[in-house]
């Protein structure tokens, strides 16, 4: 085994059991989609990856790039395997795409900038589908549904521009080295490409839960004018005591179109 000490401020713990990565790979989507991991780490998942496509990968952490260079010597030698050295924010931020065509984004991500990660995929014209290993909680929030305990401005947002959104399974501390100390999910995401993601809907969204237990007509008070709240509420036909995870995706989309259009005119 490599004689790695794992670092936490990059958020690594190594995919160790065999079975799980098993279950990443069956689930990988049937399509001639190129593959883009985030953290290919030692390159456990990566291995099993190049088996079956063409992956690039983004790692931040210097000391893993010789190891990755000397395992997949061939795959790099062959262009099916391309490593790319740099913070995934940072490529982001400099290429829009981590990909120049359709890609399909498998990984087990650092856990510190997991969500920040996932909305970035959902800016991504270019990402199609999102299978990556998060936090249960993280799941959670990106797969709730109006009424759930965990609905938030995550779950509006993946319901608005996906197709399909679920939970595939869980991981448990002891499949990794170090172990978590928590438990992980394999999160699945169908992005529909025809949908655009919109920051100010997200900001909107943030600012509708930003006291999730008050009424949502308050937490609006703080953006949108009182007269206005009253006239988008009787419009939709909403009661005035609703909270904020009382109302589904689609009546959000709705009340941000009339708060736009009032700013419009
Ligand atoms: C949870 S580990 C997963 C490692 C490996 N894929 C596995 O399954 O065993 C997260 C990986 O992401 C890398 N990483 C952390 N922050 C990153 C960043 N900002 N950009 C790119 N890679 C990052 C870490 O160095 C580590 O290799």
């Amino acid at each position: 085994m490599d004689k790695v000490k794992a670092k936490k401020e990059f958020g690594q713990n190594f995919l160790k059991d065999d079975s799980v990565l098993n279950k990443i790979i069956q689930s990988m989507p049937h399509n001639n989609n190129h593959i883009v991991e985030i953290g290919p780490g030692l390159g456990d998942l990566t291995k099993n990856l190049v088996k079956y496509k063409d992956v690039t990968a983004y790692e931040v952490d210097t000391d893993l790039i010789g190891i990755l260079k000397s395992k997949f010597a061939k795959e790099l030698e062959s262009k099916k395997f391309t490593l790319k050295h740099i913070d995934v924010l940072k490529a982001w931020d400099e290429l829009n795409s981590l990909h120049n065509g359709k890609y399909d984004l498998i990984a087990n991500l650092p856990y510190y900038i997991a969500t920040n990660i996932i909305l970035r995929a959902f800016e991504d014209d270019l990402c199609e589908h999102i299978i990556v290993m998060v936090q249960k909680e993280v799941a959670e929030k990106f797969t709730a549904k109006v009424n759930d305990k965990e609905y938030s401005s995550l779950g509006i947002i993946t319901e608005t521009i996906s197709k399909d959104s679920r939970i595939l399974f869980d991981v448990p501390p002891e499949a990794f080295d170090p172990m978590p100390k928590v438990i992980s999910s394999i999160l699945y995401i169908k992005k529909d490409l025809s949908k655009k993601f919109d920051k100010d809907f997200n900001k909107f969204l943030k600012s509708c839960f930003v006291q999730p237990r008050k009424k949502l007509s308050k937490n609006l008070s703080s953006i949108v004018d009182k007269n206005k709240i009253s006239t988008i509420f009787e419009d939709l036909n909403l009661n005035d005591n609703l909270r904020p995870h009382e109302v589904s995706a689609s009546l959000y989309s709705q009340m941000y179109t009339k708060v736009k259009d009032g700013r419009d005119n």
